[in-house]
């Protein structure tokens, strides 16, 4: 599915401009890197495609939907085609590696053998099958977000959204990660990823999209994290 935002501003009561005037167009398949400084609108932005955030002003659009006016249903519809990954990475810890991938399919109402089988794929995939028993405290931080990208991935969604995937783990785990987001793309997923690696955004080149105080500012095809030494 495509992106489109066309002139959305996003101003949070009673005057934060998150984002201002922003038009970006992300074709389907594309992967797309957000940069820019602490508080320039990263995270705002990609809560406005899963449209967790309202614009203030402007439009969203992602393939055939509408987002302003979308409809309860369509958008329920809507989210089942994209997947989030937080820095954080979100898992219920009371849950095993299995089960937190198994509960979004179990959501949809997916036939118990179903989930098994799509759950089992995926965390092949990631190569956490082995350790589909454990709980998240038992996983170091890598695995942790390997499971929330299993998760992210299990329904299969045309689009994932990834905000500063990185952010809490050391160099070499980033780039496996950064690997597997790739590898993602690579079948086909549009990818939207926030961050402030610079080491990966310089190693692995794709578009680069910035934002200071809410306005894009750049948008290189191949870019690197800064212009000039300064960011
Ligand atoms: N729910 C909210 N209510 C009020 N202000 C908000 C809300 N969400 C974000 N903001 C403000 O909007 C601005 C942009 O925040 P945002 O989180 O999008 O930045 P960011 O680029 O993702 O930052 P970071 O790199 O630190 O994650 C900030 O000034 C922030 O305080």
């Amino acid at each position: 599915m495509d992106i489109r935002l066309s002139g959305v501003t996003k101003i949070f009561h009673p005057d934060i401009t998150a984002l201002e005037d922003v038009y970006l167009e992300i074709p389907k398949g594309e992967f797309v890197y957000l940069v820019g400084p602490t508080g320039s609108g990263k995270t705002t932005l990609m809560r406005t495609i899963t449209r967790e955030v309202v614009p203030s002003r402007g439009q969203i659009t992602v393939g055939a939907f509408s987002l302003r006016k979308i409809s309860r249903m369509d958008l329920s519809l809507f989210r089942r085609d994209v997947g989030v990954v937080f820095q954080d990475f979100c898992l219920l810890p009371h849950l095993n590696v299995f089960e937190n991938v198994a509960f979004v399919l179990e959501v949809l109402g997916m036939p118990a053998r179903e989930v098994k089988e799509r759950t089992g794929e995926v965390l092949d995939r990631v190569n956490l099958w082995r350790r589909r028993f454990l709980y998240p405290p038992q996983l170091s931080g890598g695995e942790q977000q390997r499971v929330a990208i299993a998760r992210a991935i299990v329904n299969s969604p045309s689009i994932l959204l990834a905000d500063e995937p990185t952010g809490n783990l050391d160099l070499h785990t980033a780039e496996e990660i950064m690997q597997l987001i790739l590898s993602i793309n690579a079948l086909g997923a549009t990818v939207l990823m926030a961050t402030h690696n610079q080491y990966l955004v310089d190693a692995y080149r794709q578009r680069v999209v910035e934002l200071k105080m809410g306005r894009v500012v750049r948008d290189e095809t191949r870019g690197r994290y800064e212009i000039d030494g300064e960011l």
